[in-house]
Parts: C-alpha cells; structure tokens; sequence
C-alpha cells in the first residue's frame, strides 16, 4: 500500500488548514473534487430552474410534483462538511459504465479486455454535462467493488484509493495496487482514524468504511431476510440502516408503494439513530418502538415478569384465535326471512348453517368472512327469486345483503368483534378465558393473566404493554394487518413470540433485516436461540449471518466484559475488536458513602476528554447520581427525559435499562452490582452497559464487583 499525507499529522480528529504545495496526485484528486462540486452545483442549479407552470396534472398532481422537486434540489445540497466522495477505484468492468449509473442489484464482473476506468465513490451520485459520471453513488453496482475487492478475489479492480479527510479538506490518500503481486496488505490509517474518531452527537453513517461481510448484508437483495447475530459494536445498527438505504436505492418505487420500517427497542435508541438515513439522502423511512407500533390502546400498567412473559407466550395467539371465532354460531335455529314488496323470501336454518360452515372452512380474517357472509345470504334469496321466475341483478342483491334481516341474522351468527373489547373480556371473565384457553394454558396460568380488578371499559382500562401486543394479534385476526416492504428489526433478541409475531405481519409479504445479540437479551422473554424467534416472525426463510468483528469497544474493555459471557450465553464465543486502546479501562474501588460524588468526579475527569460522556448505573441510583452532578456543578441531561435546554449537554446521566444500542467515548459506570442486581437478567444487563465505550471505561464501586466479572 503506498500512501499521501499533505497533512504529515493527518489524523481526522483535529481540522486543519490544507498544506500549501501538495502532491501532484492530491492536487489533480483536489481539481476533481472542485469540478464535481461545480457539477453538483449545476444539477441544483437545472433543477431550480426547471419550469412547472404548466406540467400539466391536477392540483393533487402539480402539488406532489412540486414537493418531489424541492426534496431533489435539497437532496442536491453541496454539506461543506461531508466529504463529496471518500474513494475511487480504476478498474475494468463489464458493463461500464452502465454498472456506475444503474440501480439494479446486478453483479459486477471483472472484464480484462475492456479499457481501464475510473470511478469515485460517494454519497451520492454527480455528472457532468454530458450525464457521464463524476462522483458513483455508494450503492451503484459498481460501487460493491469498492468495499468488498480483495487481493485474492481483486473484482476487476486494479488500484482502490481511500481518501482522508480534515475537516471539509482533502488532505490524503492511501492506495491499494490490488493485481500488484508485490504489494501486502497493510493497516489503513484512513480507515482507523475514521473509526476511532470520536463520537460527538447521534450515530452518523458508516458508508466511507463499511467492511466486507457488512457489506454482504448490505446489499442482500429485497427477496431475502436476513438474520444477524453480531457481539457488541460489530456494526449490526449501522448495517442494518444502510441495508434500509440500498434497498431504496435499488428497489426505489416498490419501496415507495410498500414502505419500510425500523423496529428499535425504544426512543432514546430512536433518537439516536435518527440522523444517519436522512444524511444518505432517505428521509421516508418510518422509526417506531414495538410499543409503538401496537399502540391501539393506551398503556397505564405494568405486568409482573410472569404475567409477562405468558401474555407473550406463543401459545397466547391460539387462545386469542379462538376467542376471535367463538361467537359464531355453528348450527344457527333460526332461518331468515326477507320481505320484498308482497313476496316474502326464506332460508332454511340448514342452508344459514351451510352457508356459515363454507366460509369458516376458508382461510380468510373473520371480519372478511363477515363481510362474505351478507353477501352470501344475499345470494341465497336470489337464488331462490330466480327460482320463482324474477330476474333480480346485481343492484337487488346489494340492497337484500344490507337489508335488516340479514344484518340482524348475521349479528347474531357472526357477531361484530372489537378487538381490544374482546381482550378485556379475555382478561377479566374467568369463564370465557377458561372455555378459549383450554388445553391451552393451565388453571395457574390462566389465573396468572386474569386481571384482579375488571376494568369497566377500554378506556379505562389498566393495559400493560403485553396486553397491548394481543389486542394487535386479536386485531389482525379481524382484519389482516397491512405488510410492508421491508422491516428492519433492531434489539431482536428482546422480542416475546407474541411481539415478533407483531412486527413479521407487518413484513408478512414483504422482507426483513432482524438484528441482535442473544447475549444481550436483558426481557424475561429474552430469546435463547433464532431459528425459534425467526419462526415466531414467520421468517424461517431468513439466512443467518454472525458478525464478529467489533469496530465500537477496545481490546482490554472487550475482554473485561466478555468475562460475562460464559454466564449468559455459554454458546457464544467473544467478538474480537479492531481497536486497541492501552489503559481504557480504570477501576475504582470508592467509600460506600462517597460512590455518587466520586461517580461525579469521574465523569468530570472525562469530560476533560475529546468526545461524548456517559455516567450509567441503575435506575434506581439516577436521582441520587443526578444531585451530585448538580453538586459538581456539571451540565448533563438525563436519558429519557424531555428536557431540551439539556439536549446539547456533552454528559448523559443513562439509566441503564436505557443504554442498549447506545454508544459514548467514555463511560463511567456507577456500582455495578446494583446494575446486576436490580432485574432477572441483570448480568446480561451489565454486559451491555460495559460495551457501550468507544475509548474509556472507568468503573466506580464500594461494593464487591460481581464475582463473575473477577
Ligand atoms: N465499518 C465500519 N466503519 C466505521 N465504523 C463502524 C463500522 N461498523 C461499525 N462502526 C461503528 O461502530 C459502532 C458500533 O456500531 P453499531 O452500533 O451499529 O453496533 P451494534 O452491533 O449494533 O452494537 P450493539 O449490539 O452494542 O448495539 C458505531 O459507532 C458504528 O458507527
């Protein structure tokens, strides 16, 4: 690998003025990127220009057109500070250029005897005048070859360059001969500088870097769902969002029909991962918790673990399904009889029965049958009209399915059902819960979700969460949940079946990205393998796919909490990290009475570092942690809390029910033990309170550590 530093110091940390007399090569690489600007600036600036007086639609129409061209021309923004382009590769490729401008997820082959070209990878894509490109978006086809080329397996490319950046600058290159027989492989300094640069604000995105077997997941196509197990800081967030961003790319207009989804585990995490699809230019993808995305009723309660965990058993859904069906009456005693003018119409009971018998045989929602089965009595009047020589149409049938008798007969053999009235009644009458749930749960398990006091309506109802999640099963079986093109599942393993089962409807013809780590599942319901919560998501289709490459926690930090990993998932072998950091962890053993104020000392210690600051200890220990920061006089905000005068504070005071997929430069961890000892999977939680440091963790405790981390 040979390289160019016009900045001898380049380190992406520290912005600096561009040095006066660079290298022929950083100067010509310098002449395309003020050329690629003036292009970029030109398709704005044609845009802009473009004349829709008169295109010609409707209001609707015309309106829609206009709010498409002001999300282009933003879309063609120039950012000062985001590099336009942070790689190039020359190489000899079949199909170019078509492979540089084509969205379709084709293969990218080498091609010897084509003439050696020439393609810079960025954000997004740019051309010249003539349409030729300057600038190849990073999820062209030909873009692929980029990130995944490999000495063995070079994909047509001949030299990859990497590109360094300070500040808005280009200020150095490294390059990757990779048909150079003689050249070996060696570290890039662009690429770890990239990823030990620190974490200032939300996640940001990770496309000038994304590595080779994040790439394969990346760029798996719409069809295929795929399942990722991957240890803390191996980019499953990261890979996972840009997954939703080339899908978009590559799927664009089935995408925009079906829409896309991201599960994550709750709002903090949300707001986290919030800027890093806008800034790939994709702003229409929905984020929601699980909560959520079943809010059709409002939660004012919480369960017991028990009660929980059995309200997301699986088993709960064959409960519900026979709730949903049990007012059908299979051998209805009454026949119906319509009145037309003089002439009365009957049906027979056994022909209501048949009637009923057909439609409950079909795989269809009970709402839809409903709906059928006016129509299908309808049709046995005019069966019976045609029979006595009328000739009714269309019109007559229509007006007998909404006439009063087959209202009121279908009312009383295929009542109307509300989905969260029927789970309250599930929940409060024992007898309707001992008639759904029998054979199904036993008399202590039905005892154990039946609420204690009957709520009087559903508005007043005390919903926990669970209970919500089977009112949206309950919902679906009326009437079927619409499905998406895609849905990205984040946290996974935290999913009950009931919830997985919540978000694979919503992906039911569609597709998923389903993320997490078994060692990380901190739920009373925690998954223990994924076949079974693949199943659960009606995805067993999905391939599997393990990433073990950490790119967020150093070596010794890593080691340190993979001590717990024997204890909470045996099966699992540690990750390993790209970082090494030499004392980036500290403990510190505190006065039992002094552990808040040194908690707080410590993180003012670190907030002498570059970078972002986390304090997190359990929740219960957050009021006390937060005095003594206001002690200390120190500007913090409080994860979870609405406070928007605090929302720039560089310290985050985290409970830690709430630093999952999180991530800080320094961490200062307050008692571990009371983390530990503060839920069922309290073990699990602190695995992944320590791995949420990208360059320092210090740990402050008066009480033993836990011995399993000794
Ligand atoms: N290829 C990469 N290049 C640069 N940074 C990367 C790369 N992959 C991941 N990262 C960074 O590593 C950090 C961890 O990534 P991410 O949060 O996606 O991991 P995760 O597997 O979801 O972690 P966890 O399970 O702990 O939530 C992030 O800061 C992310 O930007």
């Amino acid at each position: 690998m040979s390289a160019y530093a016009a900045d001898p110091s380049f380190d992406a940390r520290t912005p600096a003025s561009p040095a006066p007399d660079p290298d022929p090569a950083l100067a010509a690489e310098r002449a395309h990127l003020d050329a690629s600007r003036a292009a970029l600036r030109r398709m704005r600036e044609d845009t802009e220009a473009l004349d829709l007086t008169d295109v010609g639609g409707n209001e609707v129409s015309n309106k829609l057109v206009h709010s498409l061209i002001q999300d282009r021309i933003a879309a063609l923004a120039d950012l000062a500070d985001t590099p336009l382009f942070f790689g190039r590769i020359d190489g000899r490729f079949a199909d170019a250029p078509e492979v540089a401008t084509g969205t379709a997820p084709v293969e990218v082959a080498a091609d010897p005897s084509r003439p050696l070209e020439r393609f810079w990878i960025g954000r997004r894509h740019v051309h010249d005048n003539h349409g030729d490109p300057m600038v190849v978006d990073w999820r062209a086809p030909v873009s692929r070859s980029f990130y995944r080329a490999t000495r063995i397996d070079p994909l047509g490319v001949e030299l990859r360059r990497r590109f360094g950046w300070t500040g808005g600058t280009l200020t150095a290159f490294e390059d990757e001969h990779l048909t150079d027989a003689a050249e070996h492989d060696a570290k890039s300094v662009i690429l770890a500088a990239e990823i030990e640069r620190p974490r200032v604000g939300p996640m940001r995105d990770i496309v000038a870097t994304i590595q080779p077997e994040q790439d394969e997941i990346v760029r798996a196509d719409l069809g295929e769902t795929v399942c990722v197990q991957g240890a803390p800081g191996t980019g499953k967030t990261a890979v996972g969002l840009h997954r939703v961003a080339w899908l978009l790319y590559a799927h664009r207009e089935r995408l925009h029909r079906s829409g896309t989804l991201v599960v994550g585990p709750n709002r903090s995490f949300l707001d986290y991962i919030q800027q890093v699809l806008p800034a790939l230019g994709e702003v229409e993808v929905g984020q929601t918790t699980v909560e959520d995305l079943v809010a059709r009723v409002p939660v004012k309660a919480a369960d017991s673990p028990e009660a929980g965990r059995l309200k997301g058993d699986a088993r709960m859904a064959e409960v519900l399904r026979r709730a949903v069906w049990s007012g059908v009456v299979d051998a209805p005693a009454e026949s119906l009889l319509v009145v037309r003018g003089s002439r009365r119409w009957r049906v027979p009971s056994y022909d209501v029965e048949e009637v009923v018998a057909g439609l409950r045989s079909r795989d269809v929602r009970y709402g839809a049958a409903r709906d059928m089965l006016h129509q299908r009595l309808a049709h046995a009047v005019l069966v019976q009209m045609e029979r006595a020589g009328e000739s009714p149409d269309d019109r007559v049938q229509d007006s007998v399915a909404r006439s009063r008798p087959v209202r009121d007969l279908v009312n009383a053999v295929w009542p109307a059902v509300d989905p969260a009235k029927l789970v309250m009644r599930l929940l409060s009458d024992a007898e309707f819960l001992a008639a759904c749930a029998d054979g199904v749960l036993t008399a202590d398990e039905q005892a154990l979700i039946l609420w204690t006091k009957p709520a009087r309506g559903v508005g007043s109802a005390k919903w926990t969460a669970a209970d919500a999640v089977l009112v949206d099963e309950a919902a679906d079986l009326v009437a079927r949940t619409p499905s998406l093109g895609h849905v990205v599942v984040d946290e996974a393993q935290d999913l009950s079946a009931m919830q997985c089962r919540a978000v694979g409807r919503r992906c039911s013809t569609g597709s998923a990205t389903v993320l997490g780590d078994i060692a990380q599942g901190t739920t009373p319901w925690a998954a223990t393998d994924w076949p079974t919560t693949l199943r659960h998501l009606g995805r067993t289709d999905a391939r599997l796919a393990e990433l073990t490459r950490g790119f967020r926690v150093p070596r010794e930090i890593l080691d340190f909490a993979s001590r717990l990993l024997p204890h909470i998932a045996p099966g699992l072998a540690p990750a390993s990290s790209v970082r090494e950091a030499p004392g980036s962890l500290a403990v510190h053993t505190v006065d039992p009475q002094a552990v808040d104020k040194a908690a707080a000392d410590e993180a003012s210690d670190l907030l002498k570092l570059e970078g972002s600051v986390g304090l997190i200890a359990a929740d219960a220990q957050i009021p006390a942690l937060a005095a003594a920061l206001r002690d200390a006089g120190l500007r913090h905000r409080i994860l979870g809390d609405d406070d928007p005068e605090a929302e720039a504070a560089r310290l985050s005071l985290v409970p830690a029910s709430l630093a999952k997929g999180l991530e800080f430069d320094h961490i200062a961890v307050a008692e571990p033990t009371a983390i530990v000892e503060a839920e069922p999977q309290g073990l699990r939680r602190l695995y992944v309170v320590l791995t949420r440091a990208v360059s320092t963790l210090a740990v402050v405790h008066s009480r033993p550590l836990p011995p399993e981390l000794e």
